[in-house]
């Protein structure tokens, strides 16, 4: 692989400035799949298994910072052997993380996800455009999706909503439309993985030296839309368990495939469990109509219960906005303020342990 191949699996002066490791023999590379703790790396010398050193696993303290798939890494060989070892990971233009989840049951408190490790999981870097999937049968969600959307916007990532099951959906209009008024700017696109139908509109996005990721939930059908793109099976998908929505899982680990066109295209396994890792700032932008409405009430310090001149109280009375989006403004406030509190309670117990 040449200069100029490495540029084709998205290589560019900003990873370039970013090398902080000079060692001899090292060259970069990218991660294009992992299984535990094994990576699969492309780069000019073709294809590597590899797994961090010694010194980059103690050195390194947070999950974040360990390599994951749309990364690009500087390796070298061991010494006195042939076997490939990571030993930096290059800044990131972008990722797609969520809180990390919670292994071993999910705790409720006051109605929200609580617990687990307060620290950021990326699930994929350096992307161009992120595809949040969703079903358009009994999978369909606005709430999930508000909660991608917060997501995606704290990390200033480019976003397409991907309505897919278009062949299973009746009311295409009204879902398009619903899903329109909480996108912001971000296109949506209906299409059926399965007929094949719509599946043009995705050409614009699948070009040369990009690179996308498809996230959503289990059952959506990421991989039956990866198999529409390469025609040739890339991976094995399962049937429904039921007609529910909710699919087995079949994704197992996550995975960049190569496009004829040559675009690089992440598929992700389907995830259960969204925790927000995000910022006010981010909830706001989600939920701009809820702040353009609280922005008319006629106390800058309205508490919106009952207080005269509230917008909020007019909006919900005439419908201009619905009670569940409020409600859900509400929680995902209150979700990243209780994160702030975590984070801030984690950073010092860290400091505590000296890590
Ligand atoms: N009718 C219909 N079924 C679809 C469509 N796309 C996917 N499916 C079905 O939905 C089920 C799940 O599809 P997958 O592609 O495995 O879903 P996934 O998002 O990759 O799931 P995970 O790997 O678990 O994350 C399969 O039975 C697919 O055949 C579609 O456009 N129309
Ligand atoms: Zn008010």
């Amino acid at each position: 692989m040449t200069n100029n191949q490495l540029q084709k699996i998205g290589w560019n002066e900003f990873f370039k400035d970013n090398m902080a490791v000079k060692l001899e023999n090292t060259f970069p590379a990218r991660v294009i799949a992992q299984k535990g703790d094994v990576y699969t790396l492309l780069s000019e010398q073709g294809e590597h298994n590899a797994k961090v050193t010694g010194k980059f696993r103690f050195n390194t303290k947070q999950v974040k910072d360990f390599p994951v798939v749309g990364d690009f890494v500087i390796v070298g060989k061991a010494k006195g052997s042939d076997n490939i070892q990571i030993h930096e990971l290059l800044d990131r233009k972008n990722s797609f993380s969520r809180k990390m989840p919670i292994s071993g049951g999910r705790k409720l408190k006051d109605n929200m996800i609580d617990g687990g490790v307060t620290e950021e999981q990326v699930i994929a870097a350096n992307l161009d455009v992120i595809f949040v999937i969703c079903g358009l049968d009994g999978n369909f969600s606005i709430p999930r999706l508000e909660r991608y959307l917060a997501l995606i916007r704290h990390q200033n990532l480019n976003v397409a909503i991907l309505l897919n099951k278009l062949d299973l959906c009746e009311n295409m209009e009204e879902k398009i439309n619903e899903v329109s008024k909480i996108a912001g700017n971000a296109p949506v696109l209906a299409v059926s993985a399965l007929t094949k139908q719509g599946i043009g509109q995705l050409s614009e996005y699948i070009t040369c030296g990009k690179t996308i990721a498809f996230v959503g939930s289990s059952g959506v059908g990421k991989s039956t839309l990866l198999n529409s793109l390469f025609e040739d099976q890339v991976q094995i998908t399962n049937t429904t368990s039921d007609h529910s929505g909710k699919g087995k899982h079949t994704t197992t680990h996550r995975q960049m495939f190569f496009h004829q066109t040559g675009c690089m295209i992440i598929d992700t396994p389907g995830m259960k469990e969204l925790q927000l890792w995000a910022d006010e700032e981010d909830i706001s932008t989600v939920y701009q109509a809820v702040i353009d409405t609280i922005a008319r009430c006629k106390f800058s310090n309205c508490t919106h219960d009952g207080e005269p001149g509230c917008a909020i109280k007019d909006a919900l009375d005439s419908g201009e906005l619905s009670e569940q989006r409020y409600i859900r403004y509400k929680k995902s406030l209150k979700e990243v303020r209780r994160l702030e509190e975590r984070k801030r309670e984690y950073k010092n117990k860290k400091m505590k342990r000296g890590r």
